[in-house]
């Protein structure tokens, strides 16, 4: 069993992108596409393993080495700082992690001015070095999801939350404010496999890097 390589593929929103780009390189993993309740799948003609998880659960298993290679967003990588190995973006599942707040209030750019607000979040650690790294001491508030329903209810003044078509924030009367970051998918690595199984892993970091 340990000279299999196994890859923990986030359901959810990456999984389709995740699934077609490991194809491109002979590794066939469709059957995470089944809508089965089973949650890992073995090749054993290839020695491969694959284990489906919630995304912000892929570092975990990554870290731990019950996978060798996972795919995350960035944003869980920057909220989570584990000690892993990111040899590669896979430019897919382009987000921006943002500042918004509701629209038609006073806009007002000086972070001195932001002091004391509450910020709602699913991010909270990226949310507090953002703004501790602007002098800024704010409340921060963390939810699990909807974080928009936040400064609509009074919750929090402002939100930090991923955008990508903007629908969200404006059907719910928001604007952003400021870019925390640009984020898309990463390839990360546990570094003890890294070690022992280094001919395959690079053999894989090396195949995808073609195809991004
Ligand atoms: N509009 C978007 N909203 C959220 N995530 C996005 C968006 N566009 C791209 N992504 C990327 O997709 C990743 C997975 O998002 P998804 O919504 O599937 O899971 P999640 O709900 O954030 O995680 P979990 O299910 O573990 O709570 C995010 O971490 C992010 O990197
Ligand atoms: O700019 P848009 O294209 O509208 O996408 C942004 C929305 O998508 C994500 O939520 P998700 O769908 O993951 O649901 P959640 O709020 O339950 O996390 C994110 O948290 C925003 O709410």
């Amino acid at each position: 069993m340990s000279d299999f390589l196994t890859i923990a593929i986030p359901k959810g929103r990456i999984l389709e992108e995740s699934v077609a780009l490991f194809g491109k390189i002979g590794i066939d993993c469709t059957e995470l596409l089944s809508n089965s309740r089973k949650l890992i799948f073995e090749n054993s003609e290839q020695r491969m393993r694959y284990m489906i998880v919630r995304a912000t659960d892929v570092p975990t298993y990554v870290e731990y080495g019950c996978a060798d290679l996972g795919i995350v967003g960035k944003d869980t990588l920057m909220e989570q700082e584990k000690d892993l190995y990111e040899p590669l973006d896979l430019k897919f599942g382009y987000c921006r992690m943002m500042v918004a707040e509701p629209v038609g209030l006073a806009r007002d750019d000086d972070p001195s001015s932001w002091s004391n607000i509450r910020i709602a979040t699913k991010y909270p650690n990226v949310t507090e070095k953002y703004f501790a790294g602007k002098g800024v001491q704010v409340e921060i508030i963390k939810l699990y999801g909807s974080i928009e329903l936040a400064p609509l209810v009074g919750l929090s003044e402002r939100i930090v939350d991923l955008v990508s078509t903007g629908e969200t924030l404006r059907q719910n009367g928001l604007v952003e404010v400021e870019t925390i970051a640009e984020i898309t998918t990463r390839l990360i690595v546990n570094r003890a496999s890294l070690k022992t199984k280094h001919p395959r892993i690079t053999e894989i970091i090396e195949g995808l890097e073609k195809h991004v």
